[in-house]
């Protein structure tokens, strides 16, 4: 009876911390600039406004001296690497850590070619505050190598329960929150570990929905820095719950997309404190 009353405790209190933490992106409206891949940029740029944050895609070495520090938070994504694209990245993560604002990594594809893995381990140097990846893209970066076998590119051919303890001394070795996608979410800082049951399975058939939900952390960790776990385990769920329920009236991918963006659009308190299913998965051993 004790445990189940503090399971439910903790249950309502992830709820009104995931209200919370979306309540204040609306009223705030952080400045996320992102610079990401470009098969990802209009979801990404539309999830934000969603959200109520406000997207800036901007990559140009010559404009982040001037732009950057308006910036609320920073996302990085090498969906689209390029070398002409590495000294952008590496600058505006350097200018966000010397004015103390957080920044969020996504590895899409590590295990694509050398340079990308050498790119995101040198990345992960830069000390992003969160790295969220699918099961094989933490799987490859926290072993720091190249799964040239099962690797399907910007896709998992694992399940998130398969890199709990990738993730886990991912999060110990970078200092930053470490977040699985997949069925059940998985976010841990390298102590605390909680499962993000929200979401449906449609979502991986929409690309780069993966990098959306990265830069929604982005926004969440904006509002929140102090409470990057929080904050990055709330977005997951949030982003989840817009997709439960849009997918409530779609017919495929294509109008999924469509409804997950309306759905985010129109969150509010009752619907995000019964629907948000976060829990904790184990402490610290
Ligand atoms: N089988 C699933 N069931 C429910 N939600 C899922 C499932 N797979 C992925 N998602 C959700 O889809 C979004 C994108 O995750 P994922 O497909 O793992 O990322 P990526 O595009 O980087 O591979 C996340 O919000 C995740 O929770
Ligand atoms: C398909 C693809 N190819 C290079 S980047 C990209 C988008 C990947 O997005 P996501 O990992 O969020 O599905
Ligand atoms: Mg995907």
């Amino acid at each position: 009876m004790g445990n189940k009353n503090q399971s439910l405790e903790e249950e309502e209190d992830w709820g009104m911390k995931s209200w919370k933490n979306l309540e204040k992106v609306g009223e705030k409206s952080p400045l996320i600039q992102c610079i990401t891949n470009y098969v990802s940029m209009d979801l990404v740029a539309n999830t934000l406004l969603a959200s109520g944050a406000s997207p800036a895609m901007l990559h140009c070495l010559q404009e982040i001296p001037d732009f950057t520090p308006h910036a609320d938070a920073l996302c990085l994504n090498v969906g689209t690497l390029s070398p002409d694209w590495l000294p952008s990245m590496k600058s505006a993560a350097e200018l966000v850590n010397e004015l103390g604002k957080p920044w969020v990594f996504d590895p899409v594809a590590v295990s694509a070619s050398d340079f990308r893995l050498k790119t995101c381990i040198e990345l992960v140097g830069l000390k992003p505050a969160v790295i969220r990846g699918n099961a094989s893209e933490i799987l490859a970066l926290a072993n720091a190598s190249r799964d040239t076998h099962t690797s399907k590119g910007a896709d998992s051919s694992h399940g998130s329960m398969d890199a709990i303890e990738a993730a886990k001394s991912l999060a110990i070795a970078s200092g930053a929150v470490v977040a699985v996608s997949g069925a059940v979410d998985i976010i841990t800082d390298g102590q605390r570990l909680v499962g993000v049951h929200n979401g449906v399975a449609m979502m991986q058939r929409i690309t780069a929905t993966g990098c959306a939900v990265t830069a929604l952390i982005a926004a969440f960790v904006a509002v929140d820095p102090l409470h990057a776990f929080e904050a990055t385990a709330s977005a997951l769920s949030i982003f989840g719950v817009a997709g439960e329920i849009g997918m409530d009236m779609a017919e495929g991918p294509a109008s999924l997309r469509m409804h997950l963006l309306d759905s985010l659009y129109g969150l509010d308190q009752a619907t995000i404190l019964s629907r948000v299913n976060i829990s904790c998965m184990s402490r610290a051993s």
